[in-house]
């Protein structure tokens, strides 16, 4: 098994006391896996998704990937495992400002240790980026640089995606063209893919789909 979420909580300060934001949620994704996480506006889809990346701690319960339990790990053995096996793609992109595209599309494999000029090059290419190489964030369309902040995340081949609405930027024949890609890119590269949508469409593509209604599993 790849990941491991057994009763996660969370609470945040809220005016009137501890809000619970998740509510016991246990799941598990085998490698290889796609999973779309749906459910309404304010649910824990984006909490949750921060806490399977280590980017945040829970109240209680715990996340294993590929069997090591992180929240017993310290900042370095976080990063360390954000850094090598999970990939993350947010809506904000993220992108580094002073790196070309090139450089922001390589930056990512390179820490972790796994460039690969010539997958780079093969995700540029079909993500329809090889003329945007040399440009910088800055001069991108919204959706460029999405595609560069998905191509940047494969390129370090993770073995664990977490994406945010990747498309939610995109119009829709775009959104469906690059999930296309997002899905077979996956499958390439035997990665499991954990993915908030909005959209049914989308998560109608996805081998499974998981629902959070009010903090819980629906
Ligand atoms: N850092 C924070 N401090 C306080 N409350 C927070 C914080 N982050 C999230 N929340 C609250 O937790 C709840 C769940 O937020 P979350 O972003 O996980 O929902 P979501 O399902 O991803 O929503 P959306 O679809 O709108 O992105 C919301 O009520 C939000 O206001």
């Amino acid at each position: 098994m790849l990941l491991s979420v057994s009763d996660l909580t969370k609470t945040y300060p809220g005016p009137d006391g501890q809000i619970t934001v998740l509510d016991g949620v246990s799941m598990t994704m085998d490698a290889g896996e796609t999973l779309a996480l749906t459910g309404e506006s304010g649910s824990g889809k984006s909490t949750l998704l921060h806490l399977v990346g280590g980017l945040d701690q829970p109240d209680s319960g715990r996340v294993d990937i590929e069997g090591v339990d992180i929240g017993a790990l310290d900042d370095g053995g976080r990063a360390a495992i954000r850094r090598d096996q999970v990939g993350v793609i947010f809506q904000q992109f993220n992108l580094i400002p002073s790196l070309t595209v090139a450089s922001n599309i390589a930056f990512q494999a390179r820490l972790a240790g796994r460039e690969d000029a010539a997958w780079s090059a093969d995700l540029s290419d079909r993500m329809g980026l090889t003329a945007q190489l040399t440009k910088y964030p800055e001069q991108l369309s919204g959706g460029q640089q999405q595609r560069v902040a998905i191509a940047r995340t494969l390129a370090a081949r993770p073995k664990l995606v977490l994406a945010d609405e990747p498309t939610g930027n995109l119009d829709e024949a775009t959104a469906d063209t690059v999930m296309t890609l997002m899905l077979d890119l996956v499958t390439e590269t035997q990665a499991a893919l954990l993915m908030v949508t909005h959209s049914e469409r989308l998560a109608a593509r996805m081998a499974r789909r998981l629902h959070l209604r009010a903090g819980r599993v629906a």
